[in-house]
């Protein structure tokens, strides 16, 4: 279990991470998004003891990382794939790991197989691919067998078969039991890997709910298609209810559960040719969630700029 307490942390006048809480649960995939310089890789690093809270605290199963006597076997941690010595062989790297924790030569080729690092485990890092190290660094992270696993935007820079095979790790790994977080920008990731989300905008927290959550809780839009639009859409509207008319025989309903459309076009004798929640995809929900706590902007139109303030206050309202 991971925990962090009224987290802060300062970098001269800078705030990285500021004044966050948060409690992870074993068995599940938490994601940890938030965009560029939002303080994710700090909060993680303080989580591993390579930073150090300016106050607060983030203890692993209750107890900072430094206190627990054998930590590679308490946490895996990928944080910075590169971080290895460039001269020596994969396998000789995970070997002088283990050797810190006494931890046999068996489960160095156990990790190995795990990860796939197969052949290239016998040659030099520095001739590795990006996914051969960010395997490599999962390996490092898995030798201890521990029970939390930090990954830091562990799916960067891999293959299509490297991304999934990182997401069927991190499940698999979740099912044991164990807690897994696991940091990324990319949405669609975190859709189909993560159980639960913490959402991270400048420093703060923005979100910590189920990812069900966050999605079905937005104003759903309903797409109805029927040739007595008029007539539906005045059987429809009230306080809360938004009605957009698509075109002669469409309507899009915001504000009103699917089956109550349903049920309302059964009472009014109005026929339907097509009911359609639409889903509100993560990537939008989360657009709305950080719209405001952005510290990087790609380069855009202005109108584009207000667009997106314009629809955080929608949020916010
Ligand atoms: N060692 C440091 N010294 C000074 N500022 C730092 C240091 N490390 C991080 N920062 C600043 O703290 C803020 C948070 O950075 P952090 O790397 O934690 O964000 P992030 O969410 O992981 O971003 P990214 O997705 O780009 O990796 C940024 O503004 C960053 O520039």
């Amino acid at each position: 279990m991971i925990t962090a307490e009224n987290l802060h942390k300062r970098y001269g006048a800078k705030t990285a991470v500021d004044g966050i809480s948060f409690q992870l649960q074993p068995g599940k995939v938490t994601g940890f998004l938030g965009p560029n310089g939002s303080g994710k890789s700090t909060t993680m690093r303080m989580g591993v003891g390579l930073d150090r809270p300016t106050s607060g605290s983030i203890t692993i199963d209750g107890k900072p990382y430094a206190q627990h006597k054998a930590p590679m076997r308490t946490v895996g941690a990928v944080l910075d794939a590169g971080a290895t010595h460039p001269g020596r062989t994969g396998k000789a790297h995970l070997k002088a790991l283990a050797a810190t924790h006494k931890i046999s030569n068996k489960r160095v080729q156990e990790v190995i197989d795990l990860t796939g690092l197969g052949e290239a485990a016998g040659k030099r890092i520095k001739g590795y691919s990006l996914g051969m190290n960010q395997r490599l660094g999962i390996a490092a992270a898995l030798l201890g067998d521990p029970a939390v696993l930090i990954f830091d935007e562990p799916v960067n820079g891999l293959d299509p078969e490297g991304v999934r095979w990182v997401r069927r790790l991190a499940r698999d790994m979740a099912a044991e039991g164990r807690t897994v977080f696991f940091s990324s920008h990319l949405m669609s990731e975190m859709s189909q890997t993560a159980d639960h989300l913490i959402v991270l905008g400048r420093g703060r927290l923005i979100a910590d709910a189920p990812i069900h959550e966050l999605l079905d809780a937005e104003d759903q839009q309903v797409l109805v298609r029927t040739e007595q639009a008029a007539d539906l859409a005045n059987a429809l509207s009230a306080d809360g209810v938004t009605i957009t008319h698509l075109d002669a025989e469409t309507l899009k309903v915001g504000g009103l559960d699917p089956r109550i459309i349903g049920r309302r076009a059964l009472d009014t004798q109005v026929v339907l040719h097509e009911l359609a929640p639409q889903e509100t995809s993560l990537e939008d929900q989360y657009m709305k969630l950080t719209g405001d706590h952005v510290e990087y902007r790609s380069g855009g139109t202005t109108q584009e700029a207000t667009q997106q303030e314009a629809t955080q206050q929608e949020v916010t309202q």
